[in-house]
């Protein structure tokens, strides 16, 4: 039996989406620990401020989790809650991963007020986006479309399609159905369309290293099965030096027995290239089974694509 804690701090960004899922997790605690005292410490990070320019020209997923990681080094927190899609592929030193939560709907979802799907689109149409993950796969398969960049949160990027600035939007999935926002989505892409990004639509709970006596604590909030496909995800990802400025996906899958099946993606951003490859591997070999897909789509050129898009950015 875990030692009850007296007290925790959970540091989250302030936006909808970021303190519904700090919600949710000091909710699962609060259900372990019916003692302790859990408060959200809500801060505002850089890559909130920062909405005039497409994400990955600004330094990517790590503008996301500084300041939480400032509040867990300085002991104003003791766990930060993350999308773990927004956390850099490998954490500075001092942070640790503790627990990889279940994970919910990992798909992109397709969002327009006049069109049924991507293929009811006419030449021209305009689709927003700020990821070059579902910008390369959208041209690759959509060469007619228009691809426009969107940023801000859920609530802002959704404001832009009814404001009438695009025809349709592409969206993660788990985002809009945290917030309630489930009609918006009129159908979630497959992954033959849009494959995900690594750690679409799980949760990540980071803590200061040292914090050792956490590590029991947080256990229980972590979903093997889940833990082990984005384990072999982020593997993936870090092998081909992943970040948002790459257009790169991944995602894994679990059968019953704990057979892994990975897939992984790296595309040019105009959608000219598309690299895919594939492996299978148990669940112990995760972090092997990202390497070894990595290193399929590096054998097919995926570095040289990735040379030339972070030559371009
Ligand atoms: N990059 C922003 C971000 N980070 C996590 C989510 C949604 C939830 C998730 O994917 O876990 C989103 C929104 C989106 O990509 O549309």
């Amino acid at each position: 039996m875990n030692a009850q804690p007296k007290s925790l701090v959970i540091a989250s960004r302030e936006s909808a989406l970021a303190m519904w899922q700090a919600r949710h997790i000091q909710a699962q605690l609060q259900t372990l620990y019916p003692d302790c005292q859990i408060n959200i410490l809500g801060m505002t990070t850089q890559g909130d401020q920062i909405l005039d320019k497409t994400l990955s020209k600004i330094g990517g997923k790590g503008l996301f989790v500084k300041e939480l990681e400032a509040a867990l080094a300085d002991g104003r927190a003791d766990l930060a809650v993350h999308s773990i899609k927004d956390v850099p592929m490998v954490l500075p030193e001092g942070f640790a991963l503790v627990a990889i939560g279940e994970r919910a709907n990992p798909f992109d979802a397709f969002v327009s007020n006049h069109y049924e799907n991507l293929a009811a689109l006419p030449k021209g149409a305009v689709v927003g986006t700020s990821s070059l993950r579902r910008e390369a796969q959208l041209r690759a398969r959509f060469p007619h479309l228009t691809v426009k960049p969107l940023r801000g949160n859920l609530q802002t990027r959704l404001a832009k399609l009814d404001n009438g600035d695009y025809d349709a939007i592409i969206l993660a999935a788990a985002g809009l159905e945290r917030l309630e926002l489930h009609d918006r989505i009129r159908g979630v892409l497959s992954p033959v369309d849009s494959l995900p990004a690594a750690g679409q639509g799980a949760l990540g709970i980071e803590i200061a290293a040292h914090r050792v006596d956490l590590v029991e604590t947080l256990l229980p909030l972590n979903h093997a099965k889940t833990a082990a496909c984005v384990t072999a995800e982020r593997a993936l990802a870090r092998a081909l030096g992943g970040s948002c400025q790459v257009p790169l996906a991944a995602y894994c899958t679990a059968d019953e027995a704990g057979l892994l099946t990975l897939q992984g993606l790296v595309a040019h951003p105009d959608g000219s290239v598309l690299l895919k490859a594939e492996a299978q591997a148990p669940a112990v070999y995760a972090d092997a089974l990202g390497r070894a897909v990595a290193k399929k789509l590096a054998d097919d050129g995926a570095m040289e694509i990735i040379d030339v898009v972070l030559q371009a950015a």
